[in-house]
């Protein structure tokens, strides 16, 4: 390696000194969207950051999603995907599948990745954690309709995640809540569960890890990424209809988490290798800032 090579490594270490010094201590959510989990390599990256935040003295919480490989899951046993207002429509059936593809794959895949890279991580089922109540879903009309075993985080239960946390252990944890009157597993988008614990937390970074660069004033194209966006600008992108789908819920569930105390929560790319770090450690950033 020439010294310029290594005089530059050690540049980009010195430039997070201030990051690492400021983060030493706090807690970051990060939200591991199931659009950013196709290649299983990537995610595996990301896992290590994951690793290095956890050795920097920060103490990272994985809420991870599994959308599409939900999707895949229903495919295979013959049920179609239908979302509304950007929740999947859930049957009794389709929960068993929601809970199959999030317990048995997703969340013991992440664990392992984690450990494998000398990390400590802990699986906790969304059920140990979420307490839930039924979504009173409506319509493009505006009507109440019903979208089955679809829930929104009523409480969290600390306890039962606490001990893993104070002992250093990465907690990592299925969108699923325990409904409040019975019990049973209710099916939680994943940013609305990532926020409702970092708000819970009040955490100082909810990180949330998808398949875009960012919130982007044309999705089609990646230069037109959004560095920092408020409330104002997010709503006005929503009515005109440059922010829809799957950024729906991670807008507003940003805005929430800030209001309860959240200081910062950014979008960041999780397919791009590191993008975690750079976001966090580097002066510029590299996704969309979400400012109140
Ligand atoms: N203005 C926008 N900027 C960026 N992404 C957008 C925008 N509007 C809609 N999206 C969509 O939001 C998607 C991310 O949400 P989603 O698919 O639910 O991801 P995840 O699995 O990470 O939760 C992107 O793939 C993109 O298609
Ligand atoms: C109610 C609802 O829609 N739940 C989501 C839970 C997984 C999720 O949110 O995954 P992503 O983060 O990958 O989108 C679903 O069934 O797809």
């Amino acid at each position: 390696m020439s010294l310029q090579n290594s005089t530059d490594k050690a540049e980009a270490l010195i430039e997070a000194l201030p990051y690492l010094q400021a983060f030493r201590g706090k807690t970051f959510l990060i939200k591991m969207g199931g659009s950013a989990m196709e290649d299983p390599e990537l995610v595996r990256k990301v896992m290590r950051d994951i690793v290095f935040l956890e050795v920097a003295g920060i103490h990272p919480i994985v809420v991870h999603g599994g959308g599409k490989a939900i999707s895949a899951a229903m495919k295979t046993a013959g049920l179609e995907a239908e979302f509304i207002g950007g929740f999947r429509k859930t049957s009794e059936e389709a929960i068993g599948i929601v809970e199959k593809v999030l317990s048995n794959e997703i969340n013991p895949g992440l664990v392992q990745m984690i450990r494998e890279f000398g990390g400590k991580a802990t699986g906790i089922p969304g059920t140990d954690v979420f307490l839930g109540e039924k979504m009173r879903a409506k319509d493009a009309a505006g009507q109440p309709v019903d979208i089955g075993r679809v829930g929104e985080v009523v409480g969290c239960q600390l306890a039962n995640m606490e001990p893993a946390f104070r002992a250093g252990i990465v907690p990592v944890i299925s969108p699923l809540a325990a409904e409040l009157a019975t019990g049973k597993p209710l099916n939680i988008n994943a940013d609305l569960a990532a926020a409702a614990l970092a708000k819970e937390l009040r955490v100082s970074k909810l990180v949330y890890l998808s398949d875009v660069p960012g919130v982007m004033r044309d999705p089609s194209f990646p230069d037109t990424l959004i560095h920092s966006i408020n409330r104002q600008e997010a709503e006005a992108l929503m009515s005109d209809g440059t922010i829809t789908g799957g950024m729906i819920p991670k807008i507003r569930s940003a805005m929430d988490a800030l209001n309860a105390g959240v200081r910062k929560v950014h979008f960041v790319d999780g397919r791009l290798p590191h993008a975690l770090l750079l976001e966090i450690f580097t002066d510029g950033g590299i996704g969309t800032e979400v400012t109140r």
